[in-house]
């Protein structure tokens, strides 16, 4: 049985699609990154720490897996995770106007008896944001609970030039790396293994 070791309503709805049965396990994993602690290394680390908190919430439980996930945005050397009030979202949104981030999610499955992870790195490009488009897009409150103040699956794709790599990736789940994974644990994905619903038969 897998669990999700994630308070995120994205990471559940893009694990959903899937089509596999998991628990979800609410957690307080702290995000604070330490001294001198590379972004893609604070990322990883993040993602472990809450795979492992999941694990042992769950301990004892025979054959179970815990899937933990982290998402920052990092301009150049800079970290931007969720903002802490709307100063912080507008600073982060000013930051990131123009200019070209990278989004990483790490993904970690853990079980008694293994344990793996991928990371996936998308670079997003934004065009030039006005003031009145920032305070507007904060206004609305989508920015609180977001990496970087934004939301590519809301409002902030309107921000977005360009974007190369993981769309569900920045949305929080890197869903190419998190089914290679899965495979790994030898867990079933039905969604994927068994046509849709609906599918015309000429199209199976
Ligand atoms: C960049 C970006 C991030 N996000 C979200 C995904 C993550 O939920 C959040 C980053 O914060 P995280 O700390 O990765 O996750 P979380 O606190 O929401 O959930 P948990 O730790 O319980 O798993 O930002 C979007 O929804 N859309 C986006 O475009």
């Amino acid at each position: 049985m897998l669990h999700l070791a994630s308070k995120s309503p994205r990471r559940r709805e893009l694990l959903g699609r899937l089509g596999l049965e998991f628990g979800v396990l609410d957690l307080d994993v702290p995000e604070r990154r330490a001294p001198g602690e590379a972004p893609a290394e604070y990322v990883r680390r993040v993602a472990r720490e809450k795979a492992g908190a999941g694990l042992l919430k769950v301990a004892g439980v025979p054959g179970v897996a815990v899937l933990g996930a982290d998402t920052e945005v990092i301009l150049g050397d800079e970290v931007f995770g969720k903002p802490r009030d709307a100063e912080d979202a507008a600073g982060m949104l000013r930051r990131l106007s123009g200019r070209t981030h990278e989004v990483v999610s790490a993904v970690s499955v853990v079980s008694a008896e293994r344990e793996a992870q991928a990371v996936s790195v998308s670079q997003v490009t934004f065009g030039e944001l006005s003031e009145a488009q920032i305070a507007a897009y904060v206004a609305t409150g989508e920015p609180m609970g977001k990496a970087g103040a934004y939301a590519i699956q809301g409002g902030g794709e309107m921000f977005v030039r360009k974007l190369s790599g993981s769309y569900s990736g920045v949305m929080g789940l890197p869903l190419y790396e998190t089914v290679a994974l899965l495979r790994q644990f030898g867990i079933a994905l039905p969604g994927l293994e068994q046509p849709a619903v609906g599918t015309p038969e000429a199209a199976r």
